[in-house]
Parts: structure tokens; sequence; C-alpha cells
């Protein structure tokens, strides 16, 4: 339940999941920064997370034009190197100068049966490359229904940060997506959020210190738009969103980055 402090910027993450190869990445990005102009950049952290193979063109075109766009990968492998195929390190990712990795998505707990265990290792090693992971967190529809949003997501807040330090822990990005409302168009209410927020950062400071859940970003994702970003930024404990579908469109990506021009 702390105010906003300035030591938390918002940060506006696209993930654009299973979308654009290199080159409609480059011109998504393109677009973008045709738009956002200096005062975006200052007031908000605006960042895209697109797919691996799309990582280099993204950081080519942000150096090349120096764009104060941020990046980062949507998965990042628990492993430093080795024999595991398909896998992608974070020190691979730290040479592309990523920001973020995006850790525990929903889409990855379910179809690639990521267990909190698993999800901690990613966090770690993200870190230890000196990645911000965004870690995600979120109930499906069931638990909602039964009213054990706050236990569920607690129980995964606790298993994705253990052994996780307090100096590490204010770099890292955690993201509440209701799995229900992922790609649903079926939003949590402002109020919705703003409960399992606050909760995460009661947890926080009950798992580390005031000081360390004040400048934890807590992002909220799941059919966030231009239409119902300034409410859900309005929120005391929600500082920023995780996009999904609503990335891939640059003119209503930049509309979230400026919530603050929108009606509440
Ligand atoms: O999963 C999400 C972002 O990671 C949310 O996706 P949508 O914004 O498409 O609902």
């Amino acid at each position: 339940m702390a105010p906003a402090t300035p030591s938390r910027k918002p940060l506006m993450a696209g993930n654009w999941k299973m979308n654009n190869n290199h080159l409609e990445a480059i011109a998504l990005v393109q677009k973008m920064a045709f738009a956002l102009k200096e005062a975006d950049y200052d007031a908000v952290d605006i960042a895209v997370i697109p797919p691996f193979t799309a990582i280099r063109s993204v950081q080519t075109l942000v150096d090349a034009d120096r764009l104060g766009i941020q990046y980062g990968a949507q998965d990042v492998s628990q492993h430093a190197s080795g024999a595991y195929t398909g896998e992608i390190s974070a020190s691979m990712l730290a040479k592309l100068k990523c920001s973020y990795a995006v850790v525990g998505h929903s889409e990855r707990r379910q179809y690639h049966a990521e267990t909190d265990e698993i999800v901690n290792a990613k966090a770690r090693a993200a870190l230890a490359a000196d990645i911000s992971p965004i870690l995600c967190v979120g109930e499906g529809l069931d638990v909602r229904k039964a009213g054990g949003q706050v236990a569920h997501v607690l129980a995964q807040l606790d298993g994705g940060l253990a052994k996780i330090p307090a100096d590490q822990v204010r770099r890292t990005v955690i993201a509440y997506e209701p799995v229900w409302a992922i790609g649903t168009g079926e939003t949590a209410t402002p109020k919705d959020a703003q409960e399992v927020c606050a909760a995460i950062r009661t947890r926080l400071a009950e798992l580390y210190d005031g000081g360390s859940a004040d400048e934890v970003r807590i992002l909220y994702g799941g059919s966030v738009k231009g239409g119902n970003i300034a409410a859900i930024m309005a929120q005391d404990d929600v500082d920023g969103a995780l996009v999904g579908g609503a990335s891939l469109d640059p003119g209503e990506f930049v509309k979230i980055c400026r919530y603050r021009d929108l009606p509440v």
C-alpha cells in the first residue's frame, strides 16, 4: 500500500510473444520510435520483448539511432552453457544488452511445464548476468472463482524469489498477470489488480524489508489497452504494464505509454 515513489519509474513492456520476424520487428520499433518523444522516455521506461530471433536487429536499431527504447527476452535458460539444445543463456542475452528477461510467463508454465523451481532458477540466472527478470505470477479462473488469488500468487512469488537476496530483488520486476485475463479481452478491474499487487508488495516487505519492497516495480498484465490503462495505473501498487496483443500495434502501445494523457 506504499505510495508511488520517484524510485519506481513506471515500466511499459510490450511482450510480442511469437509474433514479428526480425524485419517486422525493425518496422515496428521504427514506428514506435517515430511517435515517441523525449518526454515519454523521461516519464516511463519503455521496453519491447521480441522473439529471440529479432533481438539482435532491435539492438542494432536502438544503438544506431540511439533510441531510448529498452528491450529484453521472453525467456532465458536456467543453465549457464552446455548441452541444452534450443536454450538461450543469460550471458548471451547480456551480450545483446538485454535489460530484461521474462520468466515464468503463464504460457511457459502451461505449455512448457515450468515449475516455480525452474522459474526461480531462470530468475537467478538472469540476475547473475545483470539482467532484470520480469517474474510473472497469476491465478487461473478456477482459483479466482474460489477467491484464492492472493494465496496462489504469493506462493508463486515465494517460490520464484527463493534465494534471491535483497540487493537483487530491487532489480527484479514482478508482473501480476491473471491467466483468465490474458488475450481474452477480460481485464481485471483496477481494484482486483490493486488487491493482488498490494499483497505482493506486503509480502516483499516481509521477505526483505520495506525499502526493498518500495523499490520493486509491480506490473499488471492481461488485456491492457489504451482504454483501460489509465485506471489501472491510478492504483497505488501498480507500476506499469506487461502488454501482449496491444503492443503489436505501435499506435496503441504509444497510447499506453502516454497513459497520463488519458482519462481514468
Ligand atoms: O500475457 C500478456 C503479456 O505478457 C498479456 O497479453 P494480452 O495483453 O494480449 O492479454
